[in-house]
């Protein structure tokens, strides 16, 4: 693909060819369903929406109940990555001051949302859509963001085009609809697609992790999730601070309820069973954090591995590819402690808890919690989240509290 960042003011993504016309593309939002299937190009859409009761089966028949929405979930962030590949290395290779200038990502965040929902519209069949998404159009409808909303209506159509499952154009109002397909709300009862277009901003900006996350909730409990990781190395994260020993790199873990958890790569290698380490002794262990130290209370962390006595230094980076890390044994524990006053969202979590609790992992908040992702676009819950595996848990929690109440005990005294 030719997209490129410009080197305007304003500095957004210019589409460097007029969008292609050999084929007759059919115009976004679609018309009524029977027109639509007359026109749609996708096998995926065909076989998953000609008969409900063939889906049934082939997902009884796979011993997944979840098959059908897994292979759906898998193939749109697949798409949302490849838009995401382009414009991460647009950014790299165009020398734009990437934190001067929010707008590529701004660009990729809504062009990643609207790929993710539009191909699971087109791809999932059973029951009403409802997508709990970051993005909204609000801003995309005032005036002045005209030429964001026509770059990124290139950016999909585009994307589309070379990916080639879909016969289907956006128009720049399709795009605003699409957009606001991400606005429910959750909650306890009936499916919901909950996505983080992209998790880890501000390490897309810098060029480094990022990923592409969503799950599925059913009645309140997540029960399939899909982290789709394009800079993550794809056997394991050798070298402490996440760089690759030259392994082939973009990871895509996915996991189903009571199916297990697995990696393949964004290319489509064949699915590889995952499971969390087995170490038992702290000292032994490793742990992940977030790389900014705005998003996670570093000096929490560094308090609770010393009293495990961890003895290896924090691996940071960016976004869930933390929790598709440990899923596979690259680490042991995973420790978050957002500062005081920030409410976790539940796209930053839901896809990566179900990734490690499959791989063998237990995910808490800092109390030893499940986590509770049935109340909404929010998650309520105790302090900060950690991950680990089973025999690591009794210790980390006890760590965790110690270390919670000193930090407390220290704060009262100023
Ligand atoms: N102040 C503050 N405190 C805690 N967390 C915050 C905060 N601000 C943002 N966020 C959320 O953190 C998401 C990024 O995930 P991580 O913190 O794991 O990765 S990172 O190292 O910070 O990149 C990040 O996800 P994205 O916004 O999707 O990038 C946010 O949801
Ligand atoms: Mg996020």
């Amino acid at each position: 693909m030719a997209a490129r960042v410009g080197l305007l003011p304003h500095a957004i993504l210019v589409s460097s060819r007029a969008l292609p016309t050999p084929r007759a593309r059919v115009p976004y939002p679609l018309p009524p369903v029977p027109s639509y299937l007359r026109h749609a190009s996708s096998s995926a859409s065909r076989s998953c929406r000609a008969s409900p009761r063939f889906v049934a089966v082939r997902a009884m028949a796979s011993g997944n109940p979840y098959a059908a929405e897994l292979a759906a979930a898998k193939k749109a962030v697949t798409l949302a990555a490849k838009l995401c590949q382009t414009v991460q290395q647009d950014i790299m290779h165009s020398g734009v001051q990437a934190k001067a200038d929010k707008s590529p990502v701004t660009v990729a965040d809504y062009g990643s949302q609207i790929l993710v929902g539009f191909s699971l519209k087109m791809d999932v069949s059973s029951g009403p859509f409802s997508l709990v998404a970051e993005e909204d159009s609000d801003e995309l409808r005032k005036d002045g963001a005209e030429e964001i909303l026509e770059d990124i209506t290139d950016l999909v159509n585009e994307t589309i085009f070379d990916d080639g499952s879909y016969n289907i154009s956006f128009t720049k109002e399709g795009i605003l609809s699409a957009i606001d397909d991400g606005k429910s709300e959750g909650g306890p009862s009936g499916r919901h697609w909950v996505l983080d277009p992209i998790d880890g901003t501000k390490g897309f900006l810098r060029g480094d992790q990022y990923a592409i996350a969503l799950a599925l909730l059913d009645e309140g409990k997540v029960v399939l999730g899909v982290l789709a990781c394009p800079n993550l190395p794809l056997s394991s994260i050798n070298n402490i601070n996440g760089n690759s020993s030259g392994d082939k790199v973009g990871a895509l873990f996915s996991a189903t309820i009571g199916c297990g958890a697995q990696v393949e790569s964004l290319d489509g290698s064949p699915p590889q069973k995952i499971s969390v380490c087995s170490i038992d002794n702290p000292v032994n262990a490793s742990f992940f954090e977030s790389y900014e130290s705005a998003h996670s209370m570093h000096d929490l962390t560094g308090s609770i591995a010393e009293k495990l006595g961890v003895q290896a230094p924090p691996v940071r980076i960016d976004s869930q590819a933390k929790y598709g890390a440990l899923a596979r044994g690259d680490g042991a524990i995973y420790l978050r402690f957002p500062h005081k006053g920030y409410r976790e969202k539940i796209w930053d979590h839901a896809a990566g808890s179900i990734v490690v609790t499959e791989a063998g992992g237990i995910v808490t908040d800092a109390a030893g919690n499940d986590l509770d992702f049935s109340k909404g676009r929010f998650l309520d819950l105790d302090t900060g989240i950690i991950a680990t595996n089973k025999e690591l848990m009794p210790s980390l929690l006890k760590a965790v509290q110690e270390a919670i109440k000193e930090t407390n005990q220290a704060a009262s005294l100023l």
